[in-house]
C-alpha cells in the first residue's frame, strides 16, 4: 500500500477519533470533576504531602486566591538564601542542593566533600554504553535520547529492581552524576549524525562541579570560564525542584507508586518535562521570539508588539497553539522568583554582550502579555513570566544551543525527581489510583456484518 493511501485511511480514522473522544466540558462541572486536578479558583487539588519543595504563589483568604510575589523553598529554606549562601562563599551550589533535596538537611563541609567525591566517581558510564546505546542509536531530540538512555541503563545495572533505600539511592546518585554526560553525548551524536558536524566525545572528569563538567564535555576545546560555570550552576540550582505537583515530579511519583524500578519512573518524568507546557517551554520561547522578531518591524513599538501577541493568543500566529510561551503558571501569580533572578542575569549579560535591544523586546513582551491576555481571554487570571521565559536568553549567551535548553532543565531536575521518588516510595507508600467516571451509555456488541 502506498504512503498516500495509508495517510488517506488514517485521515478517515482521524475524523472518527475526533468525534468519539470529545467530552462536553460542562460535564466536568455537573459531576464535580476537577479538570487538570484544579479547583474552581485555580488552586491545585491536594494530592499528597511532601517535605521537599514548597511553591508559594498566592495567599488564601476566605477561599479566595490573593495574588502574591512568588517564593520557592527547598526543604524549608528559601532558594534565594541558598543562592546567596554559596555565592558569598564563592563556591558552586548545585551539589549542595541535591544533597539537601535527597537527605533533607544541609551538608556539613565534610559531608559535602564526601558527596561530591561519590558524584565524581559515579560519573563513569558503563563500558560499551556510549558506543552501543548512544552512538549507534542517536536521536534528533536530546530529551528523547535521554529517556532512552535512562531506560537502557536498566540492562547495565546488576541490581535494577531492588527497591531497598540504599539501592535506590545508589541509582539516584548515579543518575544525578551521569545526566550531564548522557546529555552531552546525545548532543554530540545528534550534531554528528543529523547535522553533519564533527564528533567530539570528551572523557568525563571527577573533580569538576556538575556545571563545570557539563561545559567541559560540551565545548569542542573543553574550555570555559569560571563565570560561565557559575552562571550555569545558578541555573541548575534554580531548576532543581518545584514541589510534588509539577507535572514531571508528579509523573515520577505516580509511576514510582506502582513499585516499579527507578529507571522506569525517571524515564517517564523526562517524557513529561519534554512537553511544551512544562520544561519544553524554554525552547518554545526561543522559537516564539524568533517568530516575533521576524514579524515585528519596530521592536520598540509597544502597540505593534501587543497586536502580535493578540494574534498569538487568537491562534493566528506563531505555532497556532494560542500560547505565549514562558508566561503563566499554575501557582505563581505576580512573579516566579526564578524568573526574577534569571531576568537580572539576562540584563547583566545583555549589557556585557551588547544585546540590550533583544533584552528590551523580552521585557516588553513580559510587561504587555498580562494585559493582552486579560483583554483577549476576558480572564482575571494573573499571569507572570515563568522560569522558562528568560532561561533560554541566558543559555544563548553561554553559547548553548537551543536543543539543550530542556535537557539542561532535566540535568537539574533529576535531583528533585529522585527526592520525590524516595519520598513517594517510603513516605506515602500507596499506589496512586484516582477515579474516572464513565459517561458513555451502555451499548451492545454487534456482529461484524450487522454494523
Ligand atoms: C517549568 C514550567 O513548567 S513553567 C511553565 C512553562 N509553560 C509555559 O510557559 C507554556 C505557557 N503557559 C501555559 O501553558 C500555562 O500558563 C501553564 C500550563 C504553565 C499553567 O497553566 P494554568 O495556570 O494552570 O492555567 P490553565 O491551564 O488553567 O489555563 C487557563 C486558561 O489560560 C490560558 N493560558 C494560561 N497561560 C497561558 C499562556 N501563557 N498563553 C496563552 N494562554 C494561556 C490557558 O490556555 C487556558 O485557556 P482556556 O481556558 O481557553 O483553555
Ligand atoms: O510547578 C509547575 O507546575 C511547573 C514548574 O514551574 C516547574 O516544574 O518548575
Amino acid at each position: 500500500m502506498s504512503d498516500k493511501e495509508i495517510y488517506r485511511r488514517i485521515l478517515k480514522f482521524t475524523n472518527l477519533a475526533e468525534t468519539n473522544n470529545k467530552i462536553d466540558l460542562e460535564l466536568y462541572d455537573k459531576y464535580g470533576v476537577k479538570r487538570g486536578l484544579r479547583n474552581k479558583n485555580g488552586t491545585g487539588v491536594l494530592a499528597g504531602l511532601t517535605e521537599i519543595g514548597d511553591v508559594i504563589g498566592y495567599n488564601l483568604k476566605d477561599g479566595d486566591k490573593i495574588p502574591a510575589e512568588g517564593r520557592l523553598l527547598y526543604r524549608g529554606i528559601d532558594v534565594k538564601d541558598i543562592v546567596d549562601g554559596f555565592q558569598v562563599e564563592n563556591r558552586y551550589g548545585f551539589e549542595e542542593v541535591c544533597y539537601l533535596l535527597l537527605f533533607g538537611s544541609l551538608p556539613t563541609r565534610n559531608e559535602l566533600k564526601e558527596f561530591n567525591e561519590i558524584l565524581g566517581e559515579s560519573r563513569e558510564i558503563p563500558d560499551g554504553f556510549t558506543e552501543d546505546m548512544i552512538l549507534k542509536a542517536p536521536s534528533p531530540n536530546i530529551m528523547n535520547k535521554l529517556a532512552r538512555s535512562v531506560l537502557a541503563t536498566y540492562s547495565y545495572d546488576d541490581n535494577p529492581d531492588d527497591t531497598s533505600i540504599e539501592n535506590m539511592l545508589r541509582q539516584c546518585i548515579e543518575l544525578i552524576a551521569r545526566f550531564p554526560i548522557l546529555v552531552a553525548y546525545a548532543f554530540q551524536a545528534k550534531s554528528h549524525y543529523y547535522d553533519n558536524k564533527s564528533l567530539y566525545i570528551h572523557n568525563t572528569t571527577r573533580n569538576l562541579s556538575t556545571a563545570e563538567n557539563f561545559l567541559h564535555m560540551l565545548r569542542v576545546d573543553n574550555k570555559f570560564t569560571k563565570s560561565e560555570a557559575e552562571l550555569l550552576d545558578l541555573c541548575l540550582v534554580l531548576h532543581a525542584e518545584h514541589g510534588g505537583g509539577n507535572n514531571s515530579a508528579f509523573t515520577a511519583r505516580v509511576v514510582s507508586s506502582s513499585g516499579t524500578d527507578t529507571y522506569s519512573a525517571i524515564a517517564a518524568a523526562i517524557g513529561s518535562l519534554k512537553g511544551p507546557k512544562h520544561g519544553g517551554a524554554n525552547n518554545k520561547v526561543r522559537q516564539m521570539m524568533d517568530d516575533i522578531k521576524s514579524h515585528i518591524n519596530n521592536w520598540d513599538d509597544k502597540k505593534e508588539i501587543a497586536d502580535y501577541l493578540t494574534k498569538i493568543l487568537k491562534k493566528q500566529a506563531n505555532d497556532g497553539s494560542g500560547l505565549i510561551y514562558g508566561m503563566g503558571h499554575a501557582i505563581y501569580t505576580l512573579s516566579d522568583p526564578r524568573a526574577v533572578m534569571l531576568k537580572k542575569k539576562a540584563y547583566q549579560l545583555a549589557i556585557e554582550k551588547d544585546m540590550m535591544k533583544e533584552f528590551n523586546l523580552y521585557e516588553s513582551i513580559e510587561n504587555l502579555a498580562p494585559e493582552v491576555f486579560a483583554k483577549v481571554k476576558g480572564s482575571s487570571k494573573d499571569i507572570c513570566a515563568n522560569v522558562d521565559f528568560y532561561s533560554g536568553f541566558v543559555y544563548s549567551m553561554l553559547q548553548i544551543p537551543p536543543e539543550l535548553y530542556t535537557p539542561i532543565f532535566a540535568i537539574a531536575r533529576i535531583g528533585g525527581w529522585c527526592a520525590h521518588r524516595i519520598e513517594e516510595f517510603y513516605g506515602a507508600n500507596r499506589i496512586i489510583r484516582p477515579a474516572y467516571k464513565n459517561i458513555t451509555e451502555p451499548s451492545e456488541y454487534k456482529e461484524l456484518g450487522k454494523r
